[in-house]
């Protein structure tokens, strides 16, 4: 066990690609944590799709052991953060375990917009910051220019800032004294009832699942009963211990100090991240603040594209679910695409992800239906009814108004590109809050509905910015507005799997792109096919696929029978890919190609 005058608890917060992950392993691998040979690059991000993708998206820690100038040992533990927007829920709570922050902020870029929502994130919790200028080692890098923007943008003192190069290892043992030296101890009883804070959980295939733990009085040890006081729930710890960064089992852990606990927990969902945890008799009275659940905002379909698979999906996304209480799902059955789930993420790159990790680890094709936020759905008896999926919108006779999501985007943008940006926003229904310049470059707040952003709103963004826009957003609430539903019908059908929610002024223009869009999809049939988008029973747009006139097996001129059937089963074949709808054959690519929008 610690003094806790020894501990040191901190994150490091920075937009993405500014050398976070890379600062860490350069902290771990100077203090001897791990052996050099056994040192990998960005040793905490641990998923395979992480390390592809250069992202970090489950929280982390790791305890270091560092003898300070000052001769003292020190215990530093470091809590690894995601960098991006869908996970800012992730970023806070764990902001919450510990005391102080790092600031890393890449000298030859500057300040962006997830420095900004992260450092607001540290500040939140009162965290003693420390900024940080990496990557000196760059011809680019301008740490006078970067420490002023530090102070004009977010109001903090950087002209003494530590210069680092992550790279090169300049400045890391500025760096570790700076955390011993100016980041806090932290505080805490050690002969009172366990109060101890749960940080993050997962699935592990071996030990169930894994508890972090953030102890603020009291101690834990092997053997005890805990209660988990949200649900008043009773575990017998099996096994404590820290991360270094592999996992080592210890017999105690005080106050002031991190680490894991297992207790033959089955599921991640048995385990409220911010719960207090506590002895199961005599416990703490007060439980700590308890955090918000995440609440998944953007919902959209999975189907596999094979029906056979749909057993194979259904485990996929049991065992995903074991490991991300974020994720939601339910059946769902679509006359288009059959039997499939209806899943709830984060954010769109959490969709992403979980797609991915389906795609890639459990080898099932998948079909993505258009991406929708929650409406909610005002009744005329005064009910509201939240709607997560266009298809299941009520009467309107019923309906009295709708409300849609709206965030608050916050875009840096250097100043060439800042009129395609604000364009881009007001295409979108933007409407802007503020506009201030730091140096050469932009900073644009504002209010968009959700599900304009949801769809294309990042990839537009980099593409009229070359890149050069950094975007973060976060969910203000709800408000009204003239949304209706937009059905297409197809041979006069109604093909639920393309039906959408829109803005009663954008609905026209969709409505024929996506008509226009389905006619070059949609293969000729024996007959004309109507294509309409309709509101409620009135057709707003329409096209006309001719039928087709000749007859497959009219060049057989009779005679070869087995030629014919040949053909015949050919056609067949084709058709496989295809789904019936009414008499028409929808092939399965239309669904995804007709909602891309790309305008
Ligand atoms: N030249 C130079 N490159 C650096 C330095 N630090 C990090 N990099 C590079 O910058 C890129 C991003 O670094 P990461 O450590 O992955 O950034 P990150 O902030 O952890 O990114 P996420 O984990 O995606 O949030 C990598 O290619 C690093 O090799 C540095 O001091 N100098």
């Amino acid at each position: 066990m610690t003094e806790l005058s020894k501990i040191r608890n901190f994150s490091i917060v920075a937009h993405i690609d500014h050398g976070k992950s890379t600062l860490a392993d350069r902290l771990i691998q100077e203090t001897g944590t791990v052996a050099g040979r056994d040192m990998k690059a960005q040793l905490l991000d641990s998923m395979d799709i992480e390390r592809e993708r250069g992202i970090t998206i489950k929280a982390n820690t790791v305890r270091i052991d560092y003898k300070a100038d000052d001769g003292e040992n020190y215990v530093l533990n470091l809590i690894d953060t995601p960098g991006h927007v869908d996970f800012a829920y992730e970023v806070s709570r764990s902001m919450r375990a510990v005391e102080g922050s790092l600031l890393v902020v890449d000298s030859s870029q500057g300040v962006e917009a997830q420095t900004l929502a992260n450092v607001y994130h540290a500040m939140e919790a009162d965290h003693e910051i420390v900024p940080v200028l990496n990557k000196i080692d760059l011809p680019a890098s301008d740490c006078d220019r970067v420490a002023e923007q530090i102070e004009d943008v977010i109001g903090i003192e950087a002209t003494g800032a530590i210069q680092v190069s992550a790279k090169t290892g300049q400045g890391i043992h500025e760096t570790l004294e700076a955390i011993v030296n100016e980041l806090p101890a932290p505080t805490g009883t050690r002969d009172a009832p366990l109060k101890a804070m749960l940080v993050d959980s997962w699935y592990d295939s071996y030990l169930g699942v894994i508890v972090l733990v953030r102890i603020i009085d009291g101690e834990l040890k092997k053997g005890m009963r805990v209660k988990f006081m949200s649900n008043d729930t009773l575990h017998s710890v099996d096994r404590i211990g820290v991360f270094r960064p592999e996992m080592e089992t210890i017999d105690v852990l005080g106050p002031g100090e991190m680490g894991f606990l297992t207790a033959s927990i089955k599921q991640v969902r048995d385990t409220r991240v911010g719960d207090t945890i506590t002895n199961d008799r005599q416990g703490c009275e007060v439980a700590l603040d308890g955090f918000k659940p995440a609440q998944p905002v953007v919902f959209c379909g999975l189907f596999p594209v094979d029906s056979a698979e749909f057993e194979d999906l259904r485990d996929a996304i049991d065992k995903l679910a074991l490991n991300d209480a974020s994720f939601t799902f339910e059946m769902e059955t679509s006359a288009a695409l059959g039997f499939g789930f209806r899943c709830g993420f984060l954010g769109l790159l959490h969709l992403e992800v979980v797609r991915d990790r389906i795609e890639r680890e459990y080898n099932i094709e998948l079909i993505t239906t258009a991406p929708s936020v929650v409406y909610h759905v005002f009744m005329r008896d005064g009910t509201m009814v939240e709607l997560h999926n266009p298809a299941d919108m009520p009467d309107l006779t019923h309906v009295d108004h709708l409300e849609e999501p709206r965030i608050k985007a916050t875009i840096l943008v250097p100043d060439e590109y800042l009129g395609d940006v604000l364009k881009l926003c007001q295409d979108r229904r933007g409407l802007q809050e503020d506009l201030t310049y730091a140096g050469s470059r932009a900073m644009a707040v504002y209010d968009l509905p959700l599900n304009e952003v949801v769809f294309d709103f990042y990839d537009r963004l980099k593409s009229v910015t070359k890149g050069y826009a950094s975007f973060d957003y976060q969910m203000t609430g709800y408000r009204e507005d003239n949304l209706v539903k937009m059905s297409i019908l197809v041979n006069d059908e109604p093909v639920d799997a393309l039906s959408m929610m829109v803005h009663r002024d954008r609905a026209d223009a969709r409505g024929r792109a996506m008509v226009e869009k389905l006619k070059d999809l949609i293969p000729r049939h024996m007959f004309k096919i109507p294509i309409q988008a309709a509101i409620g029973g009135k057709v707003i747009a329409r096209e006309t696929l001719s039928a087709l006139r000749k007859d497959v097996t009219a060049k057989c001129y009779g005679g070869d029978a087995s030629r014919k059937r040949k053909l015949l089963d050919k056609q067949k074949k084709g058709k496989k890919k295809m789904r019936q709808f009414g008499k028409v054959d929808i092939p399965q690519e239309a669904f995804i190609s007709a909602l891309k929008m790309d305008s």
